[in-house]
């Protein structure tokens, strides 16, 4: 791979990948995004702004749009950057490629439990691959606050090369060899942070905000052990760093649509009436599923699996955590 090929690209023209766009931009002189909507295409080539999704930020010139994905070609890395479930359709259209791919979608693959990585090593073996997760709520990303990632790829020169592609002065990238580790934090504190807004939503305090995200902490550790993770990885930036963040903010979309339920709406209604991605809804079913054939208990997750199909209440879901057999606190 050549550090100095250009442009860099960015598959996916959401919040997060116009956000790493714009860091991007900051360290590269050419950055190209390929984005699905013809109006966002228009928008950062003609306004130099994505307000469909990040709106209220203004992205450098070298940044550019296209609708072509066969354009990315050209690029010397990817970073890809589509929902978690539409990642597989998206790395089988990519041209053919040598660039490294660094994936950035936090989810679980529904129907074959695959991490983004697996799916990744199937679709494009021929690639080099990487993936990026961490506290990185993409606004802030975008305003230039202070910001550390866990970029995660067995091979340590590899990551090394990564890394002073990505860094910037404000954006610090932390090498890992863990790939399994590093998605599975980002993957299942999505789930968690429903369970938090859930909390949030219904009013039942900062007692039990704080005591789903450290039993929520445990599911993620068995979770992952049971899949091959570092418990290091896990208690690490893209898994305990991003589980306080999400868990703790409005501004985590996963978050908010767990308020939503807390306060008594359906996941039907919250999930109509917004276009932007709450991947917890898709990973919780898929990491339910995994984890009961893993023989894993995960009942915060069940939990927040019940209130998105609508088969329980708040009022049932807590009386069912709180009366589960005591036991001896551990993962
Ligand atoms: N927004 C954030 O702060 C962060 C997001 N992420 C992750 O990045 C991934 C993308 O999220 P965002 O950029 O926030 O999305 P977003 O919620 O801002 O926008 C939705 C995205 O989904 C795309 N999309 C919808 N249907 C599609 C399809 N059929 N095929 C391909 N793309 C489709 C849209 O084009 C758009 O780019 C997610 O996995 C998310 O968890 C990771 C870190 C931070
Ligand atoms: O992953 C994120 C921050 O690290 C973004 O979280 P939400 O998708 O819940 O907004």
């Amino acid at each position: 791979m050549s550090e100095k090929r250009y442009p860099v690209g960015i598959v996916g023209g959401g919040a997060w990948g116009t956000a790493l766009a714009s860091v991007m931009a900051q360290i590269h002189p050419e950055v190209l995004i390929w984005a699905r909507e013809s109006e966002v295409v228009s928008a950062i080539n003609e306004t130099h702004e994505n307000s469909l999704f990040l709106s209220g930020l203004k992205l450098a010139s070298n940044i550019r749009a296209t609708s072509d994905l066969a354009a990315m070609e050209a690029c010397g890395a990817l970073l890809i950057v589509t929902p978690a479930q539409h990642v597989r359709a998206t790395l089988t259209a990519l041209p053919k490629t040598d660039a490294p791919l660094l994936l950035c979608a936090k989810g679980i693959e529904a129907g074959t439990e695959m991490l983004m990585s697996d799916i990744a090593a199937e679709v494009r073996p021929e690639n080099p691959l990487a993936v990026l997760s961490g506290p990185t709520f993409a606004h802030e990303v975008a305003a230039g606050k202070p910001t550390a990632i866990t970029l995660a790829t067995a091979n340590q020169a590899m990551g090394a090369v990564l890394m002073r592609l990505i860094a910037a002065p404000h954006f610090r990238p932390y090498w890992s060899e863990d790939v399994t580790g590093a998605e599975i934090g980002g993957a299942v504190k999505n789930v968690l942070a429903i369970g938090c807004g859930v909390v949030d939503g219904a009013g039942l305090g900062l007692n039990a905000r704080a005591s789903l995200i450290a039993r929520g902490f445990a599911e993620i550790q068995r979770y992952g052990l049971a899949r091959g993770a570092r418990p290091e990885t896990l208690a690490g930036l893209s898994g305990l760093g991003d589980l306080v963040l999400t868990c703790s903010s409005d501004n985590s979309r996963n978050f908010s649509l767990g308020r939503g339920l807390g306060q008594g709406l359906s996941a039907e209604a919250l999930l109509s009436d917004r276009n932007t991605v709450a991947e917890g809804a898709f990973t919780a079913p898929v990491l339910l599923q995994s984890a009961q054939k893993l023989g894993i208990e995960m009942p915060i997750v069940a939990a927040v699996c019940a209130l998105l199909e609508g088969k329980a209440n708040v009022g049932d879901v807590t009386a069912a955590l709180l009366s589960r057999p005591l036991k001896a606190e551990s993962w």
